[in-house]
C-alpha cells in the first residue's frame, strides 16, 4: 500500500494544482494507496503510527522539506520511501536525475529501492542535500521575505542579492573525522549529501547520495564583487577549483566559528549557532526508484 503524505504547504501552497494528475494516474494505474495531508512535519509520525513497514511505502508528496520529513520517520520505523517531487524546487530528486512528471513518480515507485545516505546534525535532525552555515544561510534566511509570485532559484538568488550586502568572512575551524583540516576567514561551509541547494546551486557537484561520505565546501575570504562574480559557476558546479574553494570528504565533520552563524539543514532555518557536529548515515533510506542521470 502506498501511503502518500501530502504537505498542503510545497510548491508556496499551489499543490492543489498538481494533485488531481497524480491521484488520477495512481487509480488508472491501479496502485493501491491513501492520503494523508500533514499540517506540520511532525505530524508524520502520527500518522505512520498505525502503519506496517513489511506492506507499506512512505510516499512524501512535497519538496525537499517534505522529503526530510518523511525520510525521518521511514528511518526511524523502517518503512520504504518514494517521492513525488512536487515542491518548488526539488533539489534532491533532480540530483538523483529525477523528473517531476507525476508519471515518472509512479514508475519509480514500482521499482527496486536504492539505498541512499542521509546525514545528521548532532540530535537535531537529519539532511537529505546539505547543511550550510554563513552566507548560503543567510541568504536562504533572506529569501523567506522574497515575493510571493518567486519560487525557486530566484527566490534564492533574491535572498543573495541581500546577503551579498551584509557578507562577512569570520574565522571558522573546520574537523573532518578527527583532523583540522581548515582553520581561518571563511563566508561559507557546506556540508553536503547531495550536489545541490537552493533551487539548483551545485554546491558540491562530486558529491553522491550512496558513497557514505560527507563532502566539505570551504568558502575561504572572498570580497563581495568577487563573490557576485563566482556565483553563477556555482549554479553550474564549476566553482570547485577555484582559489578560495576548499573540498573535502569525511564521515564525521565539526565546524567551530569565532561567533554565531546562520544555519540551515535543506533549506529550512535553525537558530543561528557557532558550531555544528555532522555526520553521515550510510544506506540508511531505502528509497524506491533507480538513480537516473545523476548531477
Ligand atoms: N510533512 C510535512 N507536512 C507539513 N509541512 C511540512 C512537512 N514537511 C515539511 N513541512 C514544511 O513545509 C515547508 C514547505 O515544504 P517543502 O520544502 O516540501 O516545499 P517547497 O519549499 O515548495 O519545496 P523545495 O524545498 O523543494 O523548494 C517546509 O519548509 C516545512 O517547514
Amino acid at each position: 500500500m502506498l501511503r502518500l503524505i501530502i504537505n498542503p504547504h510545497a510548491s508556496r501552497g499551489h499543490l492543489e494544482d498538481k494533485l488531481p494528475r497524480l491521484l488520477a494516474a495512481l487509480k488508472q494505474q491501479g496502485f493501491a494507496f491513501t492520503q494523508h495531508v500533514t499540517r506540520e512535519p511532525t505530524e508524520v509520525m502520527q500518522v505512520a503510527q498505525n502503519w506496517d513497514p513489511v506492506t507499506d511505502t512512505l510516499v512524501a508528496v512535497g519538496g525537499d522539506g517534505t522529503v526530510q520529513s518523511v525520510a525521518k520517520v521511514a528511518v526511524q520505523q523502517g518503512f520504504r520511501m518514494g517521492i513525488v517531487p512536487y515542491g518548488s524546487a526539488n533539489d534532491f530528486a533532480s540530483c538523483l536525475g529525477w523528473s517531476t512528471r507525476p508519471e515518472d513518480a509512479l514508475r519509480r515507485l514500482s521499482e527496486p529501492v536504492t539505498p541512499v545516505d542521509l546525514g545528521v546534525l548532532g540530535s537535531e535532525g537529519l539532511f537529505v542535500n546539505g547543511l550550510g552555515m554563513g552566507f548560503d544561510a543567510l541568504a536562504g534566511k533572506y529569501s523567506y521575505d522574497a515575493p510571493s509570485y518567486m519560487t525557486g532559484m530566484p527566490r534564492y538568488v533574491w535572498g543573495v542579492s541581500k546577503a551579498l550586502k551584509t557578507l562577512d568572512n569570520l574565522q571558522v575551524q573546520v574537523i573532518a573525522d578527527g583532523r583540522e583540516i581548515y582553520a581561518g576567514p571563511s563566508f561559507l561551509v557546506s556540508v553536503m549529501n547531495s550536489t545541490r541547494y537552493g533551487g539548483g546551486f551545485k554546491v558540491a557537484p562530486q558529491a553522491h547520495p550512496s558513497d557514505g561520505l560527507l563532502d566539505i565546501v570551504i568558502g575561504k575570504e572572498i570580497g563581495k564583487g568577487m563573490l557576485a562574480s563566482v556565483l553563477p559557476l556555482v549554479v553550474m558546479g564549476q566553482h570547485t577549483a577555484l582559489p578560495y574553494v576548499m573540498i573535502a570528504r569525511a564521515t564525521e565533520v565539526t565546524v567551530r566559528w569565532e561567533a554565531p552563524q546562520a544555519c540551515h539543514l535543506d533549506g529550512e532555518m535553525l537558530e543561528d549557532r557557532t558550531e555544528c557536529q555532522i555526520r553521515i548515515q550510510p544506506k540508511v533510506l531505502q528509497l524506491q526508484g533507480r538513480l537516473r542521470n545523476y548531477r
